[in-house]
């Protein structure tokens, strides 16, 4: 057995109902003078315990007593009025300094109230040496719409623990979603409440980058209010979603972000439309070449860049791990809605397997030498989509069910989070993606563009095009 038990966290004490104290008899007078020590001493410890609302009441009670209800009335009118200048003078520093210290000691007292029959029902309180031992909360910050709660956790338990319970404390705590990240230190956690949701209104596209920046693609925003920008260099990207779960809006928020490459001749966006051109088809011109009918031209198109890739390979061996693109060799985007069509629902065979044998080459070989897939499905399984794992970044909007999430975002993501699967239908755009070095998946909505907006931005960016074999040339 060992000597002394050591265990973090806060230890519930048993309750004072089950002490059996021994019976002894002693004067009234005594016992009412313990009595009134005991009592004056707790009330000394609430008051400089509370200190924040102690402090305020007693000056308050003083002013009150000195100069009557104007002394109290007045100083409340000039915070007020100080804090209004403040507030509209220079409102980042009033809420950095005033609004969010505030709100978030009051929060703190909120949670603080619910804290241990939240860490009961969610299975987070230990058992240890016949006691209670709860996880300690630390600290809360507040900021627009979510707040950020530190953790202190009882040995043994991990983050993801937290995050495996996050929809149950969601619920207790009656916010819309908790996210659980590790903190700075191997035993604290961040609980991320998010109370407002900032994706609940459409986002506007942003103004088409001058130059496109292929580490950080502006395409829609965070949920933490950020804007979130897609890395495109040295990778390929997967969009899965339902029927109608906006995976449209994905492919045109990718495709203006590169509009001004395609203009100066940096990048070349090769269009595939299998659902003969229902959804590419408007933004035409912005694909130097695009297939929409002929599943042969389609074909051709994806071995024409696998051959484009293998052949840049080849001449940059030994020379550099990552191409540069320039308009001699630009970047080629080949973006392609609804994949399940070349590669599962085809029933030509021998075509089947020649996109396939393409795809695959490009997947693996195209991402280091600027030739890279956007591409989008509906369907994530296996069996419609052999090579789901080379496509290193994948977008999850929303999925038909819960056990999709994993197999788009990566083992575990949805117990962290990630819940593609309840996103509402009158959400489109909406989804989950997983940004380098974070290991908790960020809820995004990516920008919308009307119909015209894609038909403008076609006629201003647009150039030469090659369709189904044609050269065209000018607007949609
Ligand atoms: N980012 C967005 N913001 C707001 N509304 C959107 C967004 N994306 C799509 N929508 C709306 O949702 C509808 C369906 O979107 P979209 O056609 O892109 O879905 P999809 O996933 O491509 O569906 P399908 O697979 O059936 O083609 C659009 O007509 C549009 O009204």
């Amino acid at each position: 057995m060992p000597l002394v038990n050591v265990i973090r966290g806060d230890r519930i004490e048993g309750a004072p109902i089950n002490v059996r104290t021994p019976f002894v008899r002693i004067p009234m007078w005594l016992a009412l003078s313990w009595w009134t020590a005991k009592a004056l001493g707790r009330l000394v410890l609430v008051l400089v315990r509370f200190w924040y609302l102690t402090a305020p009441a007693v000056f308050f009670g003083w002013l009150y007593l000195r100069f009557g209800w104007l002394g109290p009335t007045a100083v409340v009118a000039a915070v007020v009025l100080v804090s209004t200048v403040w507030a509209f003078a220079h409102r980042a520093s009033w809420l950095r300094f005033g609004w969010w210290p505030v709100l978030s000691r009051y929060r703190r007292m909120v949670y603080r109230r619910n804290w241990h029959a939240a860490m009961v029902t969610a299975k987070l309180a230990v058992s240890f040496d016949s006691h209670t031992v709860l996880p300690v909360l630390r600290r809360v910050r507040c900021s627009a719409g979510v707040d950020v709660v530190t953790v202190r956790m009882v040995t043994g338990q991990i983050p993801d623990d937290f995050a495996k319970v996050a929809e149950r404390l969601a619920h207790t705590f009656g916010v819309r979603q908790v996210k659980a990240a590790p903190g700075s230190r191997p035993d604290v956690v961040l609980l991320h409440l998010f109370r407002g949701d900032p994706l609940a209104k459409l986002v506007r596209p942003v103004p088409v980058p001058a130059v496109p920046e292929f580490t950080a693609l502006p395409v829609g925003r965070q949920e933490d209010g950020d804007g979130y920008e897609l890395r495109l260099f040295g990778t390929q990207v997967l969009v899965v979603g339902a029927t109608g779960a906006g995976k449209g809006s994905v492919i045109w928020s990718v495709v203006r972000s590169l509009a001004n490459g395609v203009t100066s001749g940096l990048v070349q966006i090769w269009g595939l439309d299998p659902k003969g051109g229902m959804e590419l088809g408007m933004g035409a011109p912005m694909f130097s070449r695009f297939a929409c009918k002929d599943y042969a031209a389609m074909c051709e198109l994806i071995e024409e860049a696998a051959t484009e890739a293998k052949r840049r390979a080849a001449k940059l061996y030994g020379r550099t791990r990552q191409h540069t693109p320039t308009p001699d060799e630009p970047l080629i985007v080949l973006v392609i809605d609804e994949l399940a069509n070349l590669t599962a629902y085809l029933t030509d065979r021998q075509l089947k397997d020649r996109i396939k044998a393409a795809l695959s080459i490009l997947l693996s070989q195209g991402r280091a030498v600027g030739v890279h897939v956007l591409a989008a499905i509906q369907d994530p399984r296996k069996e419609v989509l052999p090579f789901r794992d080379l496509f290193p970044t994948r977008i999850g909007l929303r999925l038909a069910e819960a056990a999709q999430v994993d197999l788009v975002l990566g083992e575990g993501m949805r117990d962290r989070g990630a819940l593609c699967d309840r996103i509402p239908q009158s959400l489109p755009g909406v989804g989950f993606v997983v940004i380098d070095g974070d290991p908790t998946p960020m809820r995004v909505r990516f920008s919308y563009l009307t119909d015209d907006e894609i038909r403008d931005m076609a006629h201003t960016y647009g150039r030469l095009r090659v369709i189904d074999g044609e050269i065209l040339e000018g607007a949609a």
